[in-house]
């Protein structure tokens, strides 16, 4: 089967008047440097984010582990991105978190939009971990069960049921076009039915491990950058649920148009952190000292980034800075997104006097963000709630 043919989102077709339209658009203040092939493609021009060896952290070597910690620090300050590698997620999770992401991406086109073939993880394994009543692989079904009154299982999903995306519908010109399809995936479950298509049993499997794991790692790298502010890790450990966090599965097809248009276009992330496993073919670019630059991908090492809900807690200490992700011509591209974040309800503060911000709730900048994006034609983020 030519599988091109079937999966590929029919980007040309369906937003035909976006790439035949040539009237000047809305530009985004991110929207600030032409796309260059040669910039993006040469290897000499890829940049090595800083590159932290964090199984120091486990250390009886005291030292060796506050040397780490500054480390994380000082990347979260000065670049706001770093790669982390010896992370204890092992190669094999690894691998095949993206063997069986490959699979789901390889549906064909038709089915990709019209099932919803994956769903909510089972957050009940994940809650019982992290209150240390699982201890052993979450293999072990029968450790799954768990008191149906639990105030987490009440809880509705929040990001509605548009798993599935691609394109960008609401793009009223190109530089507002993702040429790129993904999976969103709450890491919740509240209801058995949704997630149940037998095909994607293993997805769901090595996606609930890799979520549990990457998990963990956020909420270490939290906990540091809290303590950094002479805070405990209480309020992560109390809003940053397991079931609040989500998944984004990424796949960048090949782009005909890669010097018109982004494979992800120039965003910052509206979460606490995120932890990003990519491939090997490149193409993310961040913003350091104002200019983008070429994040060189490292195969070992996961991505860290600092979102827009740190920002606001850390009162500017931390920035949540901007990237985006430019095409392959060629090759396809594929990445896992976590996002690590509060529950809606949650109330984002400054952690600092004065503060920066007013306070808001996690929903009220999900709100805010998609209307602007409807509205305004791209999101305004932070700028919306300075005081
Ligand atoms: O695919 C990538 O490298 C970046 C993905 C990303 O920025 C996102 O999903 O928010
Ligand atoms: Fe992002």
């Amino acid at each position: 089967m030519d599988f091109a043919s079937t999966s590929e989102p029919p980007f040309e077709k369906a937003y035909q008047t976006l790439f035949t339209d040539k009237q000047e658009s809305i530009k985004s203040p991110l929207f600030n440097q032409v796309l260059e092939d040669g910039d993006v493609d040469d290897d000499n021009k890829k940049c090595e984010l800083p590159l932290i060896d964090i199984s120091r952290l486990n250390d009886y070597n005291k030292e060796g582990c506050l040397e780490c910690k500054r480390e994380i620090i000082r990347a979260s300050k000065e670049w706001g991105f770093f790669q982390v590698v010896n992370h204890g997620i092992s190669r094999e999770v690894l691998e095949k978190t993206r063997e069986e992401q490959v699979k789901l991406f390889r549906q064909p086109f038709e089915r990709k939009t019209k099932e919803i073939i994956c769903s909510r993880l089972d957050v009940k394994k994940k809650m019982m971990m992290r209150s240390g009543s699982i201890t052993n692989s979450i293999n072990n079904s029968s450790e799954g069960s768990c008191s149906s009154n639990n105030e987490m299982d009440m809880k509705k999903p929040i990001f509605g049921d548009d798993i599935y995306r691609w394109g960008t519908p609401t793009a009223t010109s190109l530089d507002h076009f993702s040429w790129s399809e993904a999976f969103h995936i709450p890491l919740s479950s509240y209801d058995d039915d949704v997630a149940s298509h037998p095909k994607f049993e293993v997805l769901r499997f090595i996606m609930e491990e890799f979520a549990m794991k990457v998990s963990s790692l956020a909420d270490r790298i939290a906990e540091i950058l809290a303590e950094s502010l002479g805070h405990g890790p209480e309020f992560f450990k109390e809003n940053c649920l397991p079931n609040t966090c989500y998944l984004r599965l990424n796949r960048y097809p090949p782009c005909p148009f890669r010097s018109q248009v982004f494979g992800l276009m120039p965003h910052t992330d509206s979460d606490f952190l995120t932890v990003l496993y990519q491939d090997h073919v490149g193409g993310l670019q961040l913003v350091k000292n104002g200019s983008w630059i070429t994040v060189k991908p490292n195969p070992d090492a996961l991505v860290i980034n600092i979102g827009d809900l740190f920002q606001v807690w850390s009162n500017d200490v931390y920035k949540s800075v901007e990237h985006r992700v430019i095409a392959n011509r060629q090759v396809e591209r594929y990445s896992v997104a976590y996002f690590y974040c509060p529950s809606y309800d949650t109330v984002i503060r400054s952690c600092a006097e004065p503060p920066i911000y007013r306070d808001f709730s996690f929903k009220e900048y999900r709100e805010q963000v998609q209307e602007d994006v409807v509205t305004v034609g791209y999101k305004v983020g932070l700028l919306r709630f300075l005081q």
